[in-house]
């Protein structure tokens, strides 16, 4: 059987065993997508007030719930009344700072009936990106969470920059769920889940209900064609599920238009597709140093080095590295990848760039007499490093 327990308590204990698994879920991450979030006219109340409806039904369970909810540019770009959503950057973050505002009101209004409290948090990526700020974003969640209020969480539109964007609220849910070590992820969008490929380009796609690990092919199958508002499409989902994955959460995709669907979910039953977790979880420094930190550069290694740290369990050591790019201090994060440029682990610098520079391929026994000083054999120690990497059709 392959089960694990979090810190909450539930236990994934393979496919068919939803049921079981849903009753022992006490925290979850809910993420709502833009499609089904808005019609022609604006916002599409009925669906907030209905989706509203269910997570309140959830909340009186005694399980906390944060919403991940989409929508702001697509709620903006109908208030303001443009002819299409739009592709200059400015535009589109005024169309965000819009729509949030008819979104939030609309949830807290609709929340308001079932006497369920929201809260506004709205981040980017560099609030996660550096440790300090990552937990403290986790302490206020907890807060939040504490006094029985429902956060409702969204990327920070109108201030955020290309380079440090989430990129897509999928991404985003997967991280708000590392952060918080939640039970689950349950993405509500406009299918009912992934297909074998797009039913929007190939008519005889089928649902995929259970996917044990995400494989190459799985990835390619589902690609970023968006509905008409959607960010990232089913691609961004599977890699947000990847991540979830490496985490070891488990992610349902489910269609949010669907009636009754989480009391479906938490019922176990066979809804959407469910990504499998990895059976080991990854605590909550590895998450962030894995997910969240922004990597200052790279180490390129070896094939002897690669096979030590993806299967061996073991450290970077000089002597494994090839090539080292970027401008870094110690202690700072850098990603590391194979001869192929494949990424495989993420890991707190022991050297600085310059140091590293100059003892790379060198064995640890030549460090003290290059450098003048050793304060350690191993660039990247074990305990300091993530590794990402998880291909089972071929080993680095
Ligand atoms: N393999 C696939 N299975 C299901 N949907 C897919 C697949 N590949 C692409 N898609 C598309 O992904 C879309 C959902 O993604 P997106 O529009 O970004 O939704 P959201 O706004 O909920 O994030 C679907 O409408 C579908 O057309
Ligand atoms: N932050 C953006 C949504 C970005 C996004 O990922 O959209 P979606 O693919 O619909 O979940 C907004 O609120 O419009």
């Amino acid at each position: 059987m392959k089960g694990q327990a979090n810190n909450n308590g539930a236990v994934f204990s393979g496919a068919g065993n939803r049921k079981e698994f849903f009753s022992c879920v006490k925290r979850v991450v809910v993420k709502v997508g833009s499609g089904i979030l808005t019609e022609e006219t604006g916002l599409n109340l009925k669906m907030v007030k209905n989706l509203s409806q269910q997570l309140a039904e959830l909340h009186a369970t005694g399980r906390e719930i944060i919403l991940v909810s989409s929508g702001a540019v697509a709620a903006g770009v109908r208030k303001m009344q443009l002819a299409k959503r739009p592709t200059e950057i400015p535009e589109k973050q005024a169309a965000a700072a819009v729509g949030q505002a008819s979104l939030i009101n609309e949830y807290e209004l609709a929340f308001e009936e079932h006497n369920v409290k929201v809260a506004q948090v709205l981040l980017t990526r560099d609030d996660l990106a550096a440790r300090r700020r990552y937990l403290n974003a986790r302490n206020a969640l907890q807060t939040l969470l504490a006094w029985k209020v429902l956060p409702i969480i969204n990327e920070n539109d109108t201030v955020v920059v290309a380079e440090l964007k989430f990129g897509d609220n999928d991404n985003l849910s997967a991280m708000i769920a590392q952060l918080l070590d939640a039970d689950v992820v349950i993405n509500l969008t406009d299918i009912d889940g992934l297909y074998t490929s797009d039913p929007r380009t190939c008519s005889d796609a089928k649902i995929v209900p259970y996917v044990e690990r995400i494989t190459s092919a799985l990835e390619q199958s589902a690609s970023c064609h968006t509905g008409q508002h959607g960010t990232g499409g089913m691609a961004s989902k599977v890699i947000a599920a990847k991540k979830a994955h490496a985490a070891g959460i488990p992610m349902i995709v489910a269609g949010g238009a669907t009636s009754g669907v989480l009391k479906k979910i938490f019922d176990g039953e066979e809804v959407g597709t469910f990504f499998a977790p990895k059976n080991k979880k990854m605590a909550g420094k590895k998450c962030w140093l894995g997910f969240a930190a922004n990597p200052k550069g790279l180490f390129m290694i070896d094939k002897g080095a690669a096979n030590a740290l993806v299967n061996n369990g073991k450290s970077l050591l000089p002597v494994g590295i090839k090539a080292v790019e970027g401008a870094f201090g110690v202690g700072a994060p850098v990603r590391v990848v194979d001869l192929d440029g494949r990424e495989l682990g993420i890991g707190l610098t022991n050297y600085s760039s310059a140091d590293a520079r100059k003892i790379k391929g060198k064995p640890s026994s030549e460090l003290e007499s290059i450098l003048k000083h050793k304060a350690y054999d191993e660039v990247i120690h074990r305990d300091n490093l993530v590794v990402t990497f998880e291909d089972q059709e071929e080993n680095p």
